[in-house]
């Protein structure tokens, strides 16, 4: 082989090396761009958060539902220049069927209710956590995917519903220990902009748009606000009154400004009454420029945000009276939240909240020599017929392997299979916090 090889270690001439088998490229192991894995360490964390999510649904009495991440293209496809209409992440399946992998929930349950008719009894009060997708086209490095919590009151007009969805809300903060310096909740009633835009002459399809272009206020400059409410016919001076109104800093002045109390005031002034009686009124302000992003929203807004004004919204929400109408479906009147799973971990580390989270399994069973491994596996599922964790030594190791691996599953005890004991149906227990060690009958253990 020396002779054929060449100087620079390259080979020629007769030698034939084996043939390199490269049948299998190397994958890229990360996930598509946007999108998160969740091994353990993060899965423990997003189990943590969606379980205070469901606990605090089940408290106020809610009713879990769910529905396919893909849904068709038409549920998402609004006319109001929504960011979430531009960022659909859809497609054409292979049945040539347009659609999308779903942006938010809420129209898959107003879906979901007019599907159910009349075969269900109003008021609905449903929740879910369900993913959510975008597609951006250049990807900001920002995510492409995001877990969402909702909950929604379906066939309630009153704002009591409101009210008791930002007291959900309230109670999980609470539960993970954000307080009301942490977080407030900006409130405001689109039907201020709808009284507006009926005394300017804006016909009511371009509702939804001029909600859309005001929600962007805080996000680019005025002018470009201006001249996008020009486009929809609003006259200049209508645009300055318009934003005056917005700015307004009290339930008071909105009222002087519109010349009276409306259904707006109404509503506002009934949501701080009930805020009182929920006990969560040091939680809430009004402020006139909250009209959040969303098209279908009809009537009272709220979002959730951090005092520090450090992060986006935390949570964000509000009535929409008219969207299962759009669908074909009667009119319900409609109201609820979105809540996502990103800013929210972010104000948890921000506040030093985030728990520590540790795996951890009562038992590691594990057989002192190979032809014991029969008699450990009785023992395991002796203790996990009795509701027992059990991490069973599935192989033979030597004793040093398994401390170790006891001391990384967080294991409480182990629970060794040696021979002499077990001809007496014992097995030899050591409790690694104290060192405690003791034999007993298998079906003694607890
Ligand atoms: C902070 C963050 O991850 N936001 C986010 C991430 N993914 C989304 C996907 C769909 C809709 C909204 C989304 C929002």
């Amino acid at each position: 082989i020396s002779a054929a090889a060449k100087a620079d270690g390259s080979r020629s001439g007769s030698i034939v090396a084996p043939p390199v088998i490269k049948d299998v490229e190397k994958i890229d192991v990360n996930p598509p761009k946007g999108t998160r894995d969740f091994p353990p360490d993060d899965m423990r964390l997003r189990n943590w958060l969606f379980n205070h999510f469901k606990e605090v649904s089940r408290l106020f009495g809610y009713e879990e539902i769910d529905f396919p991440v893909l849904e068709t293209e038409a549920l998402f496809i609004r006319k109001a220049g929504e960011e979430i209409r531009d960022q659909l992440y859809c497609f054409e399946d292979r049945g040539n069927r347009r659609v999308a992998l779903r942006p938010e929930l809420t129209p898959s349950l107003a879906r979901l209710v007019i599907q159910k008719g009349k075969s269900v009894s109003l008021p609905l009060k449903w929740f879910a956590v369900g993913q959510c997708w975008r597609y951006e086209r250049m990807t900001r490095g920002r995510r492409r995917e995001h877990y969402q919590w909702n909950m929604d009151i379906i066939g309630v007009p009153e704002v009591t519903a409101e009210a008791e969805l930002i007291s959900s809300i309230v109670t999980f903060f609470k539960r993970v220990g954000i307080t009301a310096s942490d977080v407030g909740f900006k409130v405001s009633s689109r039907k201020v902009l709808q009284e507006l835009l009926i005394k300017y002459g804006v016909p009511e399809d371009l509702f939804g748009r001029v909600c859309i272009i005001i929600d962007k206020i805080e996000k680019i400059p005025i002018d470009e606000i201006k001249k996008e409410l020009g486009f929809t016919g609003i006259s200049e001076d209508d645009i300055e009154q318009l934003l005056k109104v917005l700015s307004v800093k009290s339930l008071d002045d909105l009222e002087d400004t519109l010349g009276g109390a409306g259904e707006a005031i109404a509503d506002l002034r009934n949501l701080f009454s009930l805020a009182e009686k929920f006990g969560y009124s040091e939680w809430i302000q009004f402020d006139a420029s909250v009209v959040r992003g969303l098209a279908y929203y009809t009537g009272i807004v709220f979002e959730g945000f951090d005092r520090k004004g450090k992060l986006r919204a935390i949570c964000g929400g509000g009535r929409y009276d008219r969207l299962l109408s759009t669908y074909g479906g009667d009119d319900i009147p409609a109201c609820g939240f979105g809540f996502g799973d990103a800013v929210i971990v972010e104000l948890l580390k921000e506040n030093g909240l985030l728990p520590e989270l540790r795996q951890e399994v009562e038992n590691i069973v594990c057989a002192l020599d190979k032809d014991l491994q029969g008699a450990a596996a009785t023992v395991a599922t002796a203790l996990r017929d009795k509701g027992q964790t059990v991490d069973l030594v599935l192989e033979s190791k030597p004793l040093k392997w398994v401390f170790k691996r006891a001391s990384r599953v967080n294991a409480r005890r182990l629970v060794l299979v040696g021979k002499t004991e077990w001809e007496d149906g014992l097995v030899s227990v050591k409790v690694l916090s104290s060192g405690e060690q003791f034999q007993v009958k298998v079906n003694e253990l607890e």
